[in-house]
């Protein structure tokens, strides 16, 4: 629901939070959200854990200095008792035992309605790699989360009178928070911006943690982009003080940790005894970690990767990263989910067959390893990938934590690490281009998830576009047309490919938008002698620059 335009108000709690100053515009509903109750939580967990986050980032930086200088990762030395001991998470709660399908989807109020209602176990409400998080997108999004767990949640689509509601046996819903790195330049503390993690994290807790309790759930969350165990231990102590004030029972919270950094994939028990209290699974968040083994290995020449079409699950360093995962979780008795298949469905009968075609045996591949579930973007495909995981799950079991992996030999940093085969193309790199450039545009202008060429596209999937290039260019690759990659030939390209958006969007869509903007940071990031973290950055500073007074 749209909130109604208003004369931007001041929050209430600017005044009344000691050391919290809100400087996004407040629509009236926002106050619900911004309550003094509610930032003083924030306020609480601001002034304990914030200060934590500047140093963990800076042990990110120092890591990747050394695997820059030429060290590879690998498993941690100091934590080997951690990886050989014999210790379990402390459970599974009941409605988290199956998860054999989830649906994801940033927090639109129609598309919570619909991922609630779609034919899945779980719904993981995305603050994350689909949404660009502007300030009506992030205290929107919360109003539309509580309404959902209240389950007054409606919509109306004002387009075509189309009006939904919840049914009665939704999803078990799980929120994704955003990644340590990004701030949320709208509420301040001590005047600096706030950690977006723990804004996204304590307004859904405050907020929905006793309805959620009371329903017989409760406040589970999803955690992306980890990269070490630290940062997990970080996250557990958050938990803990909050479960603390709150008089919860420890392990109340539950956690989910993507897997989705190459750091992390060396340290997943570290991760899951850290979080031992709260966590129950890790997810194989392939889009972010094909971009974190480029990100991470980027001043190794022989690690390039080829063009991402080729980048598949079946290719041996992602199929040793999810024999890995799931090996780890269920000797620790944690869920192993799968990930995302990026293909959404076709009104073409004859590509949707192909469609689901190529949906099922990515779901055969992850479900035969032995995941326990795995991830669909769009509702169309919820009963494809259920089929496949009943088949192996059956009807008499939740999950598939009896298959051990014992037969695996240990997998090693060797494989983890090996480079993948393939080539970089002409027609891959015009792709990246067209992909990146469009994706750019839509993230600065607001909108985190989008259909191109018949793939959902998201922070996670442009990453890998852009910084392919960003590699193909330092590293001198040349295209299967024997044409060296430079700066240059991406300029022409980018060039030639604007255009070609241009015939496809129609020139009124591509004149209205943001093209111009978002080639520009788009080459600023392709051309830069050093790659940029996350685009999302520099993304953010576009997206925010006319809303914080
Ligand atoms: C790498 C990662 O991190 S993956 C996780 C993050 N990414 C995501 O969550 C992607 C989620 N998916 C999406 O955002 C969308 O599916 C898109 C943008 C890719 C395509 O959306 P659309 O263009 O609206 O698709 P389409 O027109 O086919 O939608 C048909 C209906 O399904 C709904 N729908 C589509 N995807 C979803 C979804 N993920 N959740 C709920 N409803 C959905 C639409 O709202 C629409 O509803 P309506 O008929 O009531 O109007
Ligand atoms: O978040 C999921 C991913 O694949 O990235
Ligand atoms: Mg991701």
């Amino acid at each position: 629901m749209k909130v109604a335009l208003e004369v931007p108000q001041m929050s209430q709690a600017t005044e009344l939070v000691k050391g919290i100053d809100v400087v996004g515009p407040m629509q009236s509903e926002y106050q619900q959200i911004l309550s003094p109750e509610a930032l003083a939580f924030v306020a609480e967990l601001a002034s304990r854990f914030a200060p934590g986050v500047p140093q963990l980032l800076a042990g990110r930086e120092a890591r990747q200095a050394m695997v820059d200088a030429g060290q590879l990762p690998d498993f941690l030395p100091e934590t080997k008792d951690i990886r050989d001991g014999d210790w379990k998470i402390l459970g599974i709660p009941e409605d988290l035992r199956d998860r054999r399908v989830e649906i994801t989807g940033p927090v639109d109020r129609k598309m919570i309605i619909n991922a609630l209602n779609a034919r899945v176990k779980v719904f993981m409400a995305d603050f994350e790699d689909s949404l660009a998080p502007s300030w009506d997108k992030v205290v929107q999004g919360q109003i539309n989360l509580r309404d959902a767990v209240a389950g007054t949640i409606e919509y109306t689509n004002p387009a075509n009178g189309k009006h939904y509601q919840l049914d009665d046996d939704p999803a078990v819903l799980i929120a994704r928070v955003r990644g340590l790195h990004l701030k949320e330049n709208h509420i301040l503390f001590d005047g600096q911006p706030l950690p977006g993690a723990l804004v996204d994290f304590a307004l859904y807790f405050y907020h929905n943690y006793r309805a959620l309790l009371k329903k017989g759930t409760g406040p589970y969350f999803y955690i992306p982009k980890l990269q070490s165990h630290l940062e997990a231990r970080w996250w557990a102590q958050v938990f803990a003080y909050t479960e603390e004030k709150f008089c919860l029972q420890p392990g109340t919270i539950k956690v989910t940790c993507l897997i989705e950094t190459l750091p992390a994939v060396f340290e997943m028990d570290e991760i899951l005894y850290e979080l031992r209290n709260n966590i129950v699974a890790l997810n194989c968040g392939r889009w972010d970690y094909i971009f974190s083994y480029i990100k991470t290995l980027r001043n190794h020449p022989d690690r390039v990767l080829p063009d991402r079409q080729q980048v598949t699950m079946d290719k041996p360093f992602l199929s040793a990263y999810s024999r890995l995962l799931i090996k780890t979780c269920h000797r620790r008795g944690a869920l192993a989910m799968g990930g995302m298949a990026a293909l959404i469905p076709s009104k073409d009968p004859a590509q949707q067959q192909a469609i689901l075609d190529k949906v099922v045996l990515d779901k055969e591949l992850e479900a035969r390893n032995g995941h326990d579930g795995t991830w669909v973007a769009h509702p169309g495909l919820a009963d494809t990938a259920m089929g496949v995981f009943n088949d192996f799950i059956g009807s008499d079991l939740d999950n598939q934590l009896h298959i051990s992996r014992d037969v695996d030999a240990p997998i090693t940093a060797k494989e983890l690490l090996q480079p993948c085969e393939g080539q970089a193309t002409e027609a891959g790199m015009r792709a990246n281009i067209r992909i990146a450039v469009q994706y750019i545009e839509a993230w600065i202008t607001g909108n985190g998830c989008v259909p191109i060429y018949g793939l959902m596209e998201d922070a996670a999937t442009a990453e890998i576009s852009r910084a392919s290039i960003w590699q193909w260019i330092k590293h001198g690759k040349s295209l299967d047309n024997g044409q060296l990659i430079t700066a240059d030939l991406f300029r022409g390209m980018l060039e030639q490919e604007l255009e070609v958006v241009k015939q496809e969007l129609g020139e009124a869509r591509f004149d209205s938008g943001a093209f111009d903007q978002a080639a520009k940071l788009f080459e600023q990031l392709t051309t830069a002698e050093e790659l940029a973290d996350f685009l999302t950055l520099p993304g953010y500073q576009i997206l925010t620059q006319e809303t914080v007074s």
